[in-house]
């Protein structure tokens, strides 16, 4: 396991149905020889195109149901059906090599008791590639991401059970749908990906790829995106719908929330009150006119109206709110995509960052440091922000941290965004500290002689592919006291946070280069003493709800023997 793939997790859930499933008949006395067992069953399968009737046996992590046929062990992959479901479904393609089959979803046969489909809020649910679970009850929901979370930990920490805590019950979003803050529907060119002179001769179908083909599934509207959202779709389709002579390709339309927010006692006349944000803050784009009346989508609560638009513009500003901290990115650079949900995920974030009483080491942990004297070890007053974008950690974060922090990010204009995000949320720079790199590239010398180990906690959120194995090599040598792994694909984070556990790279599936190799080890760092860590806790978070989407923190101590 190596890249935390949809491939590479579905491939895993299926063979652990059908390892399942052979075990099942070996424990009922099935007179298959063991070895024989693992083979595939050879059966003739139903032709393609043609219709089936499938009951869903499981859920894989990917969202999709994974469903047998009455007397085969042959394993379908089928969207938009849950466990419990008898579905429909189309043969669309026999995986011989990988031992299943993906069909497409038809209809519901027999519904699962947890299915209600009235709950369904969109007309192209089953259709459009974007959500997964609209049946299901929200608290389902929950549970199924949290078994996501257990999954991914169970197959690819490479760990020993007991190394691994229970994972904690998934924290919800406050908002179900009108949750997304950033969309971006695209149109295929006049003739597909080929390259064109001509331009479309009508408008083209504009929105999401339907789950298993490769077009574009005309969307005309999306109920998970935010009001301000779903009117910047509405304003570009009909702008499309006008404009489209003048494109020979194909493009991606940015559709990106931005807030304006004007503090009501300024608006009464209370000039002691902070001022509006300035000039273009909020706005369509630096250089365009205000938004019209009809543009803006107006939030009022008792202390402040915010005025809602939406940036389409890649190289735009866009402005959030999360609790009292105001964060400016560039409106086509990644920030987290659900605003409802990060007042309680940063306030998670900030509870955790430090050891539960910031004198002694957590003691819950199953692998917990010990205290081998009664010297209480150092108070943690540094923050290393690895992957850190636009500063929404370094930010929020850095008031637990007397002696300053650190953000890293590989993206240059995300990097100038958090200086000004520091500023702006009043952190002088002798606080907060930016650096646009590769975040293996953070271990200079310097950093290694500023941030004692012991007084430094780290907060890692990388992309989807996880840390790099130099950096986890790197992070290992550093030997941080706390590390809080903030992650997007809970697989990737299980793999890395299985390196930190065990205190190396090797064996993890990582590709090593000659720098996280011994070789690459700085001479006179080869005797020093393993550094490893122990899982304090696991709690998956939903950014994304109606999706199979989970986002997931693990909390690690260092283990001091
Ligand atoms: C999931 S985002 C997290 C951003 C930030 N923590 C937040 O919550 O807004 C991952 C970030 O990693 C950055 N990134 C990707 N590859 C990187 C690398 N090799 N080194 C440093 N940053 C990287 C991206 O630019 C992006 O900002």
């Amino acid at each position: 396991m190596a890249t935390g793939s949809s491939e590479e997790v579905l491939a895993i859930d299926i063979q652990n149905l059908i390892d399942s499933l052979n075990q099942a008949d070996n424990d009922g006395g099935a007179e298959t020889a063991e070895n024989e067992a693992d083979k595939p069953v050879a059966e003739t399968l139903p032709e393609q195109g043609s219709e089936v009737d499938l009951d869903v046996v499981e859920l894989a992590s990917t969202g999709e149901g994974l469903a047998l046929r009455k007397g085969s062990k042959r394993v379908y992959v089928v969207p938009f059906a849950v466990p419990g479901d008898t579905v429909k479904a189309k043969v669309y393609r026999h995986l011989r090599d990988e031992n299943y089959t993906v069909a497409d979803f038809v209809s519901v046969v027999t519904p699962s008791p947890s299915r209600d489909d009235t709950r369904v809020q969109c007309k192209y649910f089953a259709t459009c590639s974007g959500c997964q679970f609209q049946m299901l009850d929200y608290a389902h929901q929950l549970q199924l991401k949290k078994r996501i979370v257990e999954k991914a930990f169970r197959h690819f920490s490479q760990l020993p059970p007991e190394l691994v805590p229970a994972v904690q019950d998934t924290i919800g979003s406050p908002l179900q749908y009108g949750y997304r803050t950033k969309l971006t529907p695209h149109f295929d060119g006049p003739q597909g990906w080929r390259r064109t002179k001509q331009p479309f001769e009508s408008c083209p179908p504009i929105g999401f790829m339907p789950k298993g083909k490769r077009n574009t599934l005309d969307i005309e509207d999306c109920p998970i995106g935010t009001d301000a959202v779903r009117m910047g779709m509405k304003r570009e389709r009909a702008r499309m719908a006008v404009e489209y002579g003048k494109y020979t390709r194909g493009a991606t339309i940015l559709l990106r929330e931005s807030t304006k927010r004007i503090p009501k006692k300024t608006i009464e006349g209370d000039s002691s009150m902070p001022q509006p944000p300035a000039e273009g803050e909020g706005e369509a784009t630096k250089d365009s006119p205000p938004p019209a009346e009809d543009e803006v989508i107006r939030v009022e609560t008792d202390e402040y109206t915010d005025l809602k638009t939406c940036v389409t513009d890649n190289n735009g500003k866009s402005t959030e709110y999360v609790g009292p901290y105001v964060f400016h990115n560039p409106a086509g650079s990644f920030f987290q995509n659900n605003n409802s949900i990060l007042p309680v995920f940063t306030d998670y974030i900030r509870q955790h960052i430090l050891p539960p009483t910031s004198s002694s080491p957590s003691s819950s942990s199953p692998d917990a440091p010990t205290t081998s004297t009664s010297t209480p070890p150092p108070q943690i007053k540094y923050l290393i922000d690895a992957y850190s974008g636009s500063g929404l950690f370094t930010i929020t974060l850095s008031s637990l941290f007397s002696g300053g922090s650190v953000g890293i990010d590989i993206s240059d204009a995300s990097i100038t965004y958090a200086s000004q995000n520091a500023s702006s949320n009043a952190i002088p720079p002798s606080r907060a500290t930016f650096i646009a790199a590769d975040a293996a590239d953070l271990f200079t010398p310097e950093v290694r002689a500023r941030y004692a180990p012991d007084e430094t906690a780290v907060v890692l959120d990388p992309p989807r592919k996880g840390c790099d194995a130099g950096f986890l090599k790197q992070l290992l040598d550093l030997a941080p006291r706390r590390v809080v792994y903030v992650s997007c694909n809970v697989h990737t984070q299980a793999r890395d946070v299985g390196v930190l556990v065990r205190g190396e790279v090797a064996g993890s599936g990582l590709k090593e280069d000659a720098a996280t190799t011994a070789e690459g080890v700085v001479e006179g760092e080869k005797e020093k003493k393993k550094t490893r860590y122990a899982i304090e806790s696991i709690r998956g978070f939903d950014f994304f709800p109606q999706t199979g989407h989970v986002e997931s923190v693990a909390v690690l101590n260092r283990v001091d023997e």
